[in-house]
């Protein structure tokens, strides 16, 4: 989706109003660009006009007046400097612009990706998010930038040039503008030429990206299975196609920029030859010949300018449309209008949760849930159980109102999920997930999620409240170690057991746990089960349990197969029933775990 998807004009142009409307708040920075360049192009554009007065009045008229010539000297140099400290202020100005638009647009894209729905992240691959993030907001920048300054630069250099040559001399100044047209025929067709390599090498360069992403993230398995060289084959034959595709492009843009050198070049041959001629005839003053031929070749270094920055204007277009395409995707999962909210006061909750007729499929047309109903009573203790796809983890994401159901309702203490704000939903529930999500950075902030509300006290006071002390305590800086991403370095119980600190702190009535399928030890795997049991104590507790061993003692079982319950009741009694779950207890026996049932 990173790129290779079409876009319709009416689109493009939301997207285009969209983007440029982050401009707006600017606008009075962009006239003081648009100030400082007018006044670094006349002072440049002065420079041959003086030279030429120079010429024409003092030197070939024969009054050469040395103060005046030295004024004029003077004023050449004034003026030169003019034009630098003016254009370093144009590009100043612009680069603030470009980059405060760049970081609104980063910030705003993403609160947005915040608030979309779990459907959204299972279409969207997160590499490509993350280019949106970074790549996309860059290019658009360097459009605010680059693009925009020389639109706003090198066009006005254009139309002074042009009046300049007029006002020299109305018959060269024709005879120049007959180029207008050759510069335009050339510009289109090399315009066309240079997309089509400059997006053949954009997508050889993404190919290549998403290749590495995905090796990266696989490396161990490719190392496990012995892939290295099949893998470096395949990302050398990418690399390859990178490459060629550049060199075609790198190629086109020097031929593009020859020829209008060339064309430059002839130009002057032919001023100079008509010109020349005019000046021996005496039909023409010296200067003005020289002031145009100066102007004839600062005429193309705009042109070649502008149309340079096709390459930036291109990214930035497929730039503008990605983010518009993540911009205007709606969540799915919404609060609930004012007069049909619900807001229970935290304390109140009870913790009783009822599923009604519920159905639920990821994509249209399928199902994963069938008309299920289940209740479930305050502070009681469900394991559920079934193999792998039977439902488990779906049935729980409907609860946290990751998705909405397709048919029936959730509620909790009878009040429907879809009628109580988000945030306070997520406050009643408490997650610990099979593989918990950890942040990069210490321990105690991990436990209490960067809310500085907790104190520390509060945080080694739930850890050992959990069992996680001692661990925490072996770590070299103890509650002050450095987590790295993901919190690699500490075991699956490990994590899961901060993720239980975690909910003694937030203290929600309902929680629900995916039990770490990774094989514990089996002294973490103790520490588990005991968090398990303090924390669970006084809550509503729904544990998807992938070893029949953490949910022997739950009040109650439910089994689940193909999105059903097909039994529940206590361990014992579904051993006595002798059905379903006796079968998955007698396979997990014999050493195995559930997911290596096929859901049959
Ligand atoms: N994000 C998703 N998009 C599409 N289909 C999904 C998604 N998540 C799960 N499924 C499908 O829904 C079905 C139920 O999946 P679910 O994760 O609820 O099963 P589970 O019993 O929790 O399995 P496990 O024990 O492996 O986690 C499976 O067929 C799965 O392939």
């Amino acid at each position: 989706m990173s790129g290779s998807y079409q876009t319709t004009p009416a689109e493009r142009k939301a997207a285009f109003r969209h983007i440029v409307a982050y401009a707006k708040p600017h606008l009075g920075t962009f006239l003081l660009v648009f100030g400082c360049s007018l006044v670094a192009i006349l002072a440049d554009l002065l420079q041959p006009y003086l030279v030429k007065i120079a010429i024409d009045d003092h030197l070939m008229g024969g009054k050469a007046d040395a103060k005046l010539l030295w004024m004029i000297g003077a004023t050449y140099a004034g003026l030169a400097l003019l034009s630098l400290l003016f254009t370093y202020w144009q590009n100043n100005l612009l680069q603030r612009i470009g980059q405060s638009i760049v970081a609104k647009l980063r910030k705003d894209l993403f609160r947005h990706i915040q608030s979309l729905s779990m459907s959204f992240f299972d279409r969207f691959p997160i590499g490509s998010l993350v280019t949106h993030e970074s790549s996309d907001t860059e290019s658009i920048s360097q459009f605010f930038t680059q693009v925009l300054l020389s639109l706003i630069r090198d066009g006005m250099t254009l139309i002074f040039i042009l009046i300049f040559m007029f006002k020299l001399d109305v018959k060269l100044a024709l005879i120049s503008a007959t180029l207008l047209p050759v510069i335009a025929i050339i510009a289109v067709v090399f315009r066309s030429w240079l997309r089509q390599t400059y997006q053949a090498a954009r997508t050889q360069l993404s190919r290549m990206i998403a290749f590495l992403a995905e090796n990266l993230a696989g490396m161990s398995l490719i190392q496990a299975f012995n892939q290295e060289e099949e893998q470096f084959k395949q990302f050398e034959a990418r690399n390859q196609r990178y490459w060629k595709a550049n060199v075609k492009e790198i190629r086109s843009n020097v031929l593009f920029n020859r020829s209008f050198d060339i064309l430059g070049n002839v130009s002057v041959a032919l001023l100079t030859w008509i010109g020349g001629m005019a000046v021996f005839h005496r039909e023409l003053e010296f200067g003005v010949l020289y002031a145009f031929i100066n102007y004839i070749r600062q005429f193309f270094q705009p042109i070649n300018a502008i149309t340079q920055q096709w390459n930036t204007m291109q990214s930035a277009t497929v730039s503008m449309d990605r983010l518009w395409r993540i911009f205007s995707t709606k969540p799915e999962v919404v609060d609930p209008e004012p007069e049909q909210a619900v807001d229970p006061k935290l304390e109140d909750v009870r913790g009783a949760i009822a599923y009604r007729g519920v159905e639920f499929g990821y994509l249209e047309g399928t199902r994963v849930i069938n008309r299920l109903d289940l209740s479930i009573r305050p502070g009681e203790m469900i394991g559920i159980v079934g193999v792998t796809g039977a439902g488990k983890s779906s049935l729980m994401s409907l609860l946290c109102r990751f998705y909405d159901v397709t048919a029936g309702a959730i509620e909790i203490d009878g009040i429907d999920v879809r009628r109580i704000p988000q945030a306070k939903l997520h406050r009643m529930i408490g997650l610990v997930q099979q593989e918990p999500y950890l942040y990069s950075g210490s321990i105690i902030d991990n436990v209490r999620m960067f809310d500085e509300r907790y104190t520390r006290g509060q945080v080694i006071e739930a850890c050992r409240f959990v069992g996680a002390d001692p661990l925490i305590r072996r770590l070299k800086d103890g509650y002050d170690t450095l987590l790295s991403e993901r919190g690699s370095g500490l075991s699956a119980g490990e994590r899961q057991l901060l993720s239980f600190a975690r909910i003694v702190l937030l203290e929600p009535r309902i929680l629900i746990l995916d039990e770490a399928t990774a094989n514990l030890d089996s002294f973490t795997e103790q520490l588990v089960q005991h968090a398990l049991q303090v924390v669970s104590a006084g809550r509503t507790t729904l544990v998807i349990a992938h070893r029949l061993s953490t949910v022997m003692h739950a009040d109650r079982i439910i089994v689940m197969k193909h999105g059903d319950i097909v039994e529940q009741g206590t361990h014992a009694e579904l051993i006595e029933q002798g059905g379903y779950y006796k079968e998955l207890y007698e396979h997990a026996k014999g050493g195995h775990g559930l997911e290596e049932l096929q859901t049959g």
